[in-house]
């Protein structure tokens, strides 16, 4: 890699204070997240819609908005999770409650209880076309974050339905896919029109500056969920054979992938729904890591090659799946999945 010259990096805070406030908050979440992971707090449920949660979603949350609520209260959170589980005198509420207290107790001292589930409710704002808002995932990829795969804290700041900040805290991937020796636990945060930049977990605030790259057919790689019923796996090969794409398959969890191909070491993201998916995706797996892409150089769409769009409320209801490149590979991805969708 060629040495950081003068315009490959710069400070946090040139990006402003939003940014400041946002990188400084996912770093926080990121490291409550490793000290569950690795500790003795670890405790999950399933939700209602039989999905886990874990201790350290709920603590991500809290702290995350704890924070963005201290840099600026009037601006909503569109956050994934709720408190309702955390509250009242059932066993299993109580021991959540108290290993979530544990763990953000363990960054964050001050924080009481009210404080916490406070903070935690604040994400509920139902997001829309105008005004400014937040979306938050606390931990995207939970299965991932249950196996000690990749994980994410993935935040976005939308403003008139447009991602105008996004940043990833990645606390188990390493800079370098290809080398498992390389340094664990990368950040990211991209400003629209700005660019997007990549920092250590460790050390926010100095960033280098993250490009797509685009290596010929037999070097392009595909990142893509592990979960099958996240996305079609079947219908990734065949897009790859159609498209000329012939470098490796890589699977991992949560928008480590956007990060990965933000910072040009994976080329083509696909989510691809199964046939006869009614999922809609959510705004909080998208926002952070679609802004990383496009700052980076790439290009993010759905799989009919539409723009997505983050003002209708939680959900991407007006879009199928999501197509992430380098740009390069992109409209021959979009061609080979108008002919395997239209029939
Ligand atoms: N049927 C489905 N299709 C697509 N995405 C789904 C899904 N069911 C759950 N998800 C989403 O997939 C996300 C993880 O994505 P990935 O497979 O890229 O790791 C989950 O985020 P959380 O882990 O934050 O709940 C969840 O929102
Ligand atoms: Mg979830
Ligand atoms: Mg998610
Ligand atoms: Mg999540």
């Amino acid at each position: 890699m060629a040495a950081a010259t003068k315009t490959s990096t710069t400070s946090l805070a040139a990006l402003g204070d939003a940014a400041v406030a946002a990188v400084r908050a996912v770093v926080a979440a990121s490291r409550v997240c490793e000290t569950v992971r690795t500790g003795e707090l670890m405790q999950s449920m399933s939700k209602d819609d039989k999905s886990p949660v874990t201790v350290a979603d709920f603590a991500a949350q809290a702290i995350v908005i704890h924070e963005l609520h201290a840099f600026d209260a009037s601006i909503p959170v569109v956050g994934e999770e709720d408190a309702d589980a955390l509250r009242g005198d059932a066993e299993e509420a109580t021991q959540l409650r108290q290993k979530v207290m544990s763990a953000v107790h363990s960054l964050r001292t001050d924080l009481d209880e009210a404080a916490v589930l406070g903070a935690i409710d604040r994400g509920n704002y139902e997001g829309g076309a105008s005004g400014r808002f937040w979306a938050l995932d606390p931990i995207d990829g939970t299965k991932g974050f249950l196996r000690n795969d990749q994980y994410a804290v993935a935040l976005g700041l939308v403003e008139d339905g447009q991602v105008v900040l996004g940043v990833l805290g990645c606390p188990n991937l390493r800079e370098d896919l290809d080398n498992p020796e390389s340094v664990r636990g990368c950040g990211y945060v991209a400003k629209r029109g700005e660019g997007c930049f990549k920092f250590n977990l460790d050390n926010c605030e100095s960033l280098t500056k993250a490009t797509v790259t685009s290596p010929p057919a037999e070097e392009v790689r595909l990142v893509e969920s592990v979960e099958t019923k996240h996305t079609s796996h079947d219908t990734s090969a065949q897009i790859k054979a159609a498209a000329n794409i012939k470098g490796d398959s890589v699977r991992m969890d949560s928008q480590a992938k956007y990060a990965v191909v933000g910072r040009g070491d994976a080329h083509l993201y696909l989510r691809l729904p199964r046939a006869g998916s009614t999922h809609e995706e959510k705004i909080w797996d998208h926002a952070g890591g679609m802004l990383i892409v496009e700052e980076a150089g790439g290009r993010v769409t759905d799989i009919h090659g539409k723009p997505l769009d983050f003002g209708q409320g939680q959900t991407l209801k007006n879009n199928t799946g999501v197509v992430a490149s380098n740009g390069v590979v992109h409209d021959a991805v979009i061609a080979a999945l108008a002919e395997i969708y239209k029939n």
